[in-house]
């Protein structure tokens, strides 16, 4: 397993994918798109042509946030919102659910500022990720900005990864295989 990768082409870009081991019985290929500007710029066009007419692009800390970031530009929308998994001092009346995805070893906080809660009530949000997984995330996301009063009108990632990719609910460029051991 150490060394071996996998190597994944999207939007016209190709990474080699290191191979990582994260459970007893279980390695991903490690898909990490902070930093990554090129694959960034190629794949948000190619998800922002397909969501419907939205309000909002929503996403989840971390590796969502570039991803979200260039497709809310692509499409106008002057402001995205990002889940972030704690507390910060600096919010307003938060509201908080919890997020368990493939790669947490524990469960952790998923919390909106007061502020964006308020800006997404009423609106049709996309929830945009990097990977959707077991679902768990979006789900969370989900969760969290249903108690804001937002309508979920798309769900979408550059990658669906595992069984994900059987879903008919989301939008998605590439399959990432999982690698059980
Ligand atoms: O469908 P799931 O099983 O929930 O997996 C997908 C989630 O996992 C990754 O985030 P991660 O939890 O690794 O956190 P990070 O972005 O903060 O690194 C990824 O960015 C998704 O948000
Ligand atoms: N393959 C992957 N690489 C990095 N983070 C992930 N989260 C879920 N699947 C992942």
């Amino acid at each position: 397993m150490e060394n071996s990768t996998y190597e994944l082409t999207v939007a016209g870009v190709t990474r080699q994918l290191p191979i990582i081991q994260i459970a007893p019985d279980l390695a991903i290929a490690s898909f990490v798109i902070l930093g990554d500007c090129e694959l960034v710029t190629a794949a948000a066009p190619l998800l922002a042509e397909r969501l419907p007419e939205i309000d909002y692009v929503v996403t989840a800390e971390a590796k969502g946030i570039p991803l979200a970031n260039e497709v809310s530009r692509l499409l106008g929308l002057p402001y995205y919102i990002v889940a972030r998994k704690s507390i910060k001092p600096y919010m307003n009346a938060p509201i908080t659910d919890e997020v368990n995805s493939i790669t947490t070893q524990k469960t952790q906080a998923l919390c909106l500022d007061g502020k964006d809660a308020l800006a997404i009530k009423g609106k049709r949000v996309a929830i945009v990720d990097d990977v959707i997984s077991t679902g768990e995330s979006l789900s969370a996301v989900e969760r969290l900005v249903e108690k804001a009063g937002a309508v979920v009108a798309a769900r979408a990632a550059i990658l669906a990864e595992g069984d994900a990719a059987k879903r008919a609910d989301i939008l998605f460029l590439e399959e990432l295989p999982l690698f059980p051991l």
